[in-house]
């Protein structure tokens, strides 16, 4: 696997002398090409700045960012950016066709292949047939769809997503988090998705980073070994995921990586045992 995304030494704060305000400190970590990574810390602990910094939207106070080894000094092209707030990253007068298309019109594209391209990631998302529509024509997580289509058009080195399904019902985000690692299988995107949710965290990811408060550290960085094909139900009722996502919580709530790793593992133990026996205890009394 080659490295797509390298950050080395990150630090960014905010403001000067008294009213300085350190926002990251010197976070060191790569994304390799084809990984789906999820980045979870506490609110406020500087996660977004992480983000912006990673995308060339703020440079940061010290430290690099390198892209396929080259340089992040700007928005790099090939980047693509998925944001919480879809109702402001959509613009509502122009088609979803349209919408999906817009980022192509400052490419080297051609407009006969500005079309396809957006058709096709229409169609990635489940959305074939609604380029016609206007965004406010559709639900909110339609809505977020076409944003993760119109990501997808541009066919980027890096897709980033800030918490992208914050903004929706439990079980359409359920439907996105799916949608996510489907379009990463078959396009073998890279993606790096920023998250408070724990449980997102794990189930989306082939790797959780762990932030500490403000401001953020890397206190743990967890390969999640879950099969590559995994549900909504069974997955988030597996041994595996109960114990990662204890591990998650402690190391949010400040333990360090042995305790949390030990004591995720005991409690998920005695979850399962519970369940198994609340499942002996239905079957005998019926
Ligand atoms: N433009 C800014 N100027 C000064 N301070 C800022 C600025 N943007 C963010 N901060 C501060 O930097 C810290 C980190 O903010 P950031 O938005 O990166 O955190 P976050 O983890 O994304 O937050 P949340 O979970 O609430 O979305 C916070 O204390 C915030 O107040």
């Amino acid at each position: 696997m080659s490295t797509m995304l390298e950050v080395s030494g990150l630090s960014h704060t905010y403001g000067s002398g008294e009213k300085a305000h350190t926002a990251v400190r010197e976070l060191t970590f790569t994304v390799e090409a084809g990984q789906l990574a999820s980045i979870v810390g506490p609110s406020g602990c500087g996660k977004s700045t992480l983000l912006r910094c990673i995308a060339g939207l703020t440079p940061p106070t010290e430290g690099t960012v390198s892209l396929h080894g080259d340089r992040v000094s700007g928005v790099p092209d090939d980047l693509a950016v998925v944001f919480q707030d879809y109702s402001r990253s959509l613009f509502p007068w122009l088609s979803v066709q349209k919408n999906v298309e817009f980022p192509l019109r400052w490419r080297p594209v051609s407009k006969a292949e500005r079309r396809t391209r957006a058709t096709e990631a229409l169609e990635q998302v489940g959305l074939s047939g609604v380029g016609g529509k206007f965004p406010w024509q559709l639900s909110g997580g339609m809505q977020q769809r076409v944003s993760i289509a119109r990501a997808l058009a541009s066919r980027p080195a890096l897709l980033l997503m800030d918490e992208p399904f914050a903004s929706v019902d439990a079980q359409t985000r359920f439907e996105l988090e799916d949608l996510t690692r489907r379009v990463q299988r078959e396009q073998g995107s890279t993606i790096l998705v920023v998250t408070h949710d724990i449980d997102e965290s794990v189930y989306l990811s082939d790797r959780v980073l762990v932030l500490s408060k403000s401001p953020a550290s890397i206190v743990a960085d967890l390969p999640v070994a879950l099969p590559a094909e995994r549900d909504q139900i069974t997955t988030r009722e597996s041994a595996e995921f109960v114990t990662l996502r204890g591990e998650v919580a402690r190391l949010l709530h400040g333990g360090t990586p042995e305790e949390a790793a030990t004591a995720a593992s005991d409690a998920a133990e005695w979850e399962l045992a519970e369940q198994a026996s609340d499942v002996t205890e239905s079957k005998t009394s019926s």
